[in-house]
């Protein structure tokens, strides 16, 4: 449609063409024009769609044919609301996929993507029952359209599993799924691929007959273009854009040729051969040509976008009619050469995954289904996911914070006769005699095991060679010099102190060893001191240094390391499986194109998120069950809080995990870059959120990342509340819980953010 505006035949107004063209061309079923598409971005930006226009009459059969790569994928996922055009229009029955009225993606449109895009692990009537409950059909209803198309399309038995199938039968399941609720419009992306000649022919017919009978309206991409000739139109696509569209009869009339084969390579080497265009105005940065064949496929009708129009609204005009190619069937051209701002005011506020209804009961309850079977199907799985924290948690308390035992000790005791056999004898009356044995008697032997040696230099080359931990040596006269330094008191000469010590040597390479050992000998000392004052009827607490620790307030009088390292090994296990089972799910869903196929059908991203949630939280609450279970009744950990809050603050670092594994699935195309986030961003979050290690002990400026980690807030919670009995009231608790749901939320819309960007560009 044109209009005059001073004198110049100009285009109209994109927004003009809504008004209008909508109702004037509520009889075409698909209408494309000035499709843009551009894949990347910076210096990645690839057109892949230039400026095609197409229109698909409704009830007719549309054949689109083309080289690998010339873009059909790309203007199907387009017309099925899948994919965002950069600029230009597309209308769906009179309306602009995504919007409300067109009802695509929805029941509408029957979509067999050119992946196989459905679930191994289901049988072909779990698929197919799966696609009926998000379309709200009745079981019988699913049962008898099963019935048809197993005949139709010659389906294998209906309890064989997809993944079983050969490449052609999970083909023609495909097919069955994207015709079985008998949708108005049909995208078929190559059905015929590996289909046996006759089994073709069928499908045709069965093509025609829906087209013919129903009325439905048919888009059907195909490699074998003869097969095309069964289309009522066939659109020849070449580089983004369409070299023809006309009815088979017409394409060969005009071409004088026999075969749409030997059409489409004339039409190529053309296309190769001329030039397409001159470039007439391009005032906004975008350049139009007009190709058109005298007497051939005229494909004019088509309004122009906004990209047609500068930035200020004025008007490309139309190319003269003299610089038009004769001899060649082309449509208006509109080639883009680069970025512009026209293509911003083209493109308009479009939502793909909106349809009429924004949410159903009835499609979530089939994802809820659909996840549940998926993950009963695979048992390895199940188990996996539901008992691997259990058995961290197990592992954990049985490796981690326990008590050493076994740690050898060479013991050196010059007190000892030689002459006697060096045997160690020792009263427990007040007689001051062999006080080295009777000290060496009190160090417990399930902790530290005394290796007798007859030399200093023996017993440090036993340390230095790894055979002990150290060395305990005792004077030849221990005993005497004890006591003469205990009379002395203060006045007690340097002589007697350094003949009265008990001197250790220990292998200090051992943090928690070393602290053990010294530990054990000093404790053993003083309850030798106590024994010796005791028996000599003093007061045995009489020589303790006067430093005394009361009644712990919070723990025990020996605290446990395990009761420190538990509540961060739960948290972390149970974050991080959520995480990597949530990129997983989605990264396989999208790739193997099933996320996709179901949201054509009409299922919403929120939809698929909240069924993922309520598959999660299923899990989430078995492996807490299960966590908790092991951690405080068979491991007895303490527990002297509130366990309600507890669980909470458990759950919710498992949605975290979940919210991440979501942002990590829309970054990533590949299963390899998903697991490199997820294991760098785990090892990071380990060793900084103070699961193994207190984070007072880092540098304040590292201490403040940590306070950054999304578990770092919510261990000290679980501490608390473990260990101290805190509640929610309390800071400690209440800010555990504030991060994590700040951590979940600001997680959340960042997948959201990216899934939009992506759809953009992607
Ligand atoms: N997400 C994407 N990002 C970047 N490039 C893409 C993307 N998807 C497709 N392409 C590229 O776009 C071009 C057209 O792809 P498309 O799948 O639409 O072609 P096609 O005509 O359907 O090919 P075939 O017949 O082989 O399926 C190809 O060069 C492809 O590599």
């Amino acid at each position: 449609m044109t209009k005059d505006v001073e004198g110049s035949a100009v285009f109209v107004s994109s927004n003009q063409f809504d008004d209008e063209s909508r109702a004037n061309n509520c009889a075409d079923g698909v209408l494309v024009r000035n499709a843009y598409k551009i894949y990347g971005v910076g210096s990645n930006r690839c057109a892949i769609l230039e400026g095609l226009n197409m229109i698909v009459k409704k009830g007719t059969i549309y054949g689109l044919l083309g080289a690998s790569g010339c873009g059909k994928t790309t203007l199907l996922s387009c017309v099925v609301g899948r994919r965002r055009l950069n600029s230009g229009d597309i209308l769906v029955f009179g309306h602009e996929p995504g919007s409300e009225e067109s009802g695509i993606p929805g029941p509408r449109v029957g979509y067999m993507p050119q992946d196989l895009a459905l679930h191994g692990y289901f049988t072909i009537k779990e698929t197919l029952h799966y696609f009926g409950r998000i379309y709200n059909l009745k079981a019988d209803i699913v049962n008898a359209r099963l019935e048809f198309l197993s005949k139709l399309l010659d389906l294998p038995p209906g309890d064989r599993y997809v993944r079983t199938l050969s490449g052609g039968q999970q083909r023609r399941v495909s097919f069955a799924v994207a015709l079985f609720h008998e949708p108005e419009l049909l995208i078929l992306d190559e059905p015929t691929v590996g289909v046996d000649p006759l089994l073709r022919q069928s499908i045709w017919d069965h093509l025609v007959r829906l087209s013919v009978e129903h009325g439905t309206t048919v888009i059907v991409t195909t490699h074998y273009i003869e097969e095309a000739r069964q289309a009522n139109t066939i659109g020849m696509m070449r580089s983004g854009r369409l070299l023809a569209e006309d009815s088979p009869e017409n394409l060969l009339h005009s071409c004088t040729l026999r075969s749409l084969e030997a059409v489409f390579l004339q039409l190529c080497m053309k296309d190769y051969s001329y030039p397409h265009t001159e470039v007439v105005n391009s005032t906004s940065g975008v350049s139009l040509e007009v190709q058109q064949l005298s007497g051939g496929i005229d494909n004019v009708g088509f309004e122009p976008s906004a990209s047609q129009l500068d930035i200020s609204g004025t008007p490309i005009p139309r190319q003269p009619e003299s610089n038009q190619d004769a001899g060649m069937p082309f449509v208006t051209n509109l080639k883009k050469m680069g970025p512009t701002l026209s293509d911003k005011r083209t493109v308009r506020n479009r939502n793909p995954q909106s349809t009429a209804t924004y949410f159903s009961c009835h499609r979530l309850a089939a994802l809820v289904q659909k996840n549940f079977l998926q993950m009963f199907r695979n048992v390895g799985l199940f188990l996996f996911i539901f008992l691997l924290p259990a058995n961290q948690v197990i592992l954990s308390c049985l490796c981690i914070g326990g008590d050493f035992s076994y740690l050898k000790m060479a013991i050196v005791n010059d007190e000892l006769d030689a002459s006697q056999g060096r045997v160690c004898n020792y009263t427990t009356t007040c007689t001051y005699s062999m006080f080295s044995c009777r000290y060496l008697r009190f160090i417990e032997n399930t902790t530290i095991i005394q290796v007798p040696f007859q030399s200093v230099e023996e017993a440090l080359d036993a340390v230095k060679r790894g055979k002990v931990w150290g060395v305990v040596h005792f004077g030849k006269d221990f005993t005497d010099e004890l006591v003469v330094r205990q009379a002395d008191g203060n006045y007690a000469d340097n002589e007697t102190i350094r003949a009265s010590r008990v001197a250790i040597t220990l292998d200090e390479s051992n943090q928690q060893i070393s602290l053990t050992i010294k530990r054990q000998l000093i404790d053993a000392f003083s309850d030798f001191s106590k024994d010796i004052l005791a028996a000599c009827a003093y007061q045995p607490t009489a020589q303790s240094i006067p430093v005394t620790f009361l009644d712990p307030i919070y723990g025990q009088r020996k605290p446990s390391f395990t009761e420190y390292v538990t509540p961060g090994v739960i948290l972390g296990i149970i974050y991080f499986l959520a995480l990597a089972l949530t990129s997983a799910v989605f990264l396989t869903e999208r790739k193997s194109g099933v996320q996709d196929r179901s949201i054509v059908a009409g299922v919403q991203m929120t939809e698929y998120m909240m069924a993922h949630f309520v598959n999660q939280l299923t899990v989430l609450l078995g492996q807490t069950f299960f966590v908790y279970l092991f951690a405080l009744i068979v491991f007895n950990t303490a527990c002297h809080g509130n366990l309600a809050l507890v669980i909470f603050i458990t759950l919710l670092q498992g949605l975290c995990g979940m919210a991440f594994g979501l942002l990590i699935s829309a970054l990533c195309d590949e299963e390899t870059s998903a697991i490199q986030i997820t294991l760098g961003t785990n090892y990071t979050n380990i060793i900084m959120s103070g699961m193994l290690w207190p984070t007072e002990a880092m540098p304040t400026y590292v201490r403040h990342l940590a306070n950054l980690m999304p578990q770092t807030y919510a261990m000290q919670a679980l501490r608390n509340i473990l260990g101290r009995g805190w509640g929610i009231g309390h800071p400690k608790v209440y800010v555990g819980i504030i991060t994590s749901l700040s951590w979940i939320v600001g997680l959340v819309c960042l997948s959201l953010i990216v899934v939009r960007v992506r759809k953009y560009t992607g």
